[in-house]
């Protein structure tokens, strides 16, 4: 009930490597899910396979009940775009464009006007303390400042689900648990899931529960101390 992506005996090989050894997860309407385990278990190509970035060799996803890992690309790439928001360890901001123009750019995408894709975009600057930077280049902002323009720009479409590899990863303690309670409170606050690869307990400690990966399965997971 209330499930917004489904995975079903997700597998996945890359030569000898059982990267996903048939995975079974549900993730419900607005939940924040850790997704934790060491190093090689298979939560990059766990989180790949949900946001159909990666096609599993076998097993199914299922975004609001509909099938999308059968789905041919232009129609997976279309879907990513508009139901999916991502947030990866260092930004990946186009270095080229404004603040203001890199969260604007998956509603230009889209097919929204440039003028209103940036009204829009702007919206977003100040709930996330971003006031004033709307024009700066990804290399005039902060580590942390360039995560928050992410956060913004994974958001901006309304997506139903946001995924995040490791979203503080490259910033200090202090900026990262900052960066992670507003990628908590931004998503909730637009009634989307969150999906956080981690290896942080302290980032972990953000979601709703966390379920650990081990060898390409996944182990039972609790809340968050
Ligand atoms: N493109 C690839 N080609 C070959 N092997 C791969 C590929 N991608 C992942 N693997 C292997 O699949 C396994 C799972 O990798 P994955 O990246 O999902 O792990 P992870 O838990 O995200 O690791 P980390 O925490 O180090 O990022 C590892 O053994 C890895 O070496």
């Amino acid at each position: 009930m209330n499930d917004v992506l489904v995975g079903r005996a997700l597998t996945k090989r890359f030569g000898q490597t059982v990267a996903l050894g048939g995975v079974d997860i549900a993730i419900r309407a607005g939940e924040a899910v850790a997704i934790m385990g060491p190093s090689g278990s298979g939560k990059s190509t766990l989180l790949h396979c949900l946001a159909g970035i990666m096609k599993p060799d076998a097993g199914e996803v299922h975004l609001l009940g509909q099938r999308i890992d059968a789905m041919g690309e232009r129609k997976r790439s279309a879907l990513r775009r508009t139901r999916f928001g991502f947030v990866f360890q260092f930004g990946q901001l186009l270095p080229e464009l404004p603040a203001e123009e890199n969260v604007a750019l998956p509603l230009m995408l889209g097919g929204v006007a440039r003028a209103q894709a940036v009204r829009q975009a702007r919206e977003w600057f100040a709930p996330l303390g971003l006031q004033s930077m709307e024009s700066r280049r990804p290399g005039e902002l902060s580590g942390g400042q360039a995560q928050r323009v992410a956060i913004a720009r994974a958001l901006v479409s309304k997506p139903a689900v946001v995924f995040a590899d490791e979203p503080t990863g490259a910033l200090d303690q202090r900026t990262g648990q900052d960066t992670m309670r507003l990628l908590v409170e931004a998503t909730r606050h637009n009634d989307a899931s969150l999906i956080v690869v981690t290896h942080d307990p302290n980032v972990a400690a953000w979601c709703d529960r966390t379920v650990e990966v081990r060898d390409g399965q996944l182990l039972a997971g609790g809340v968050p101390a």
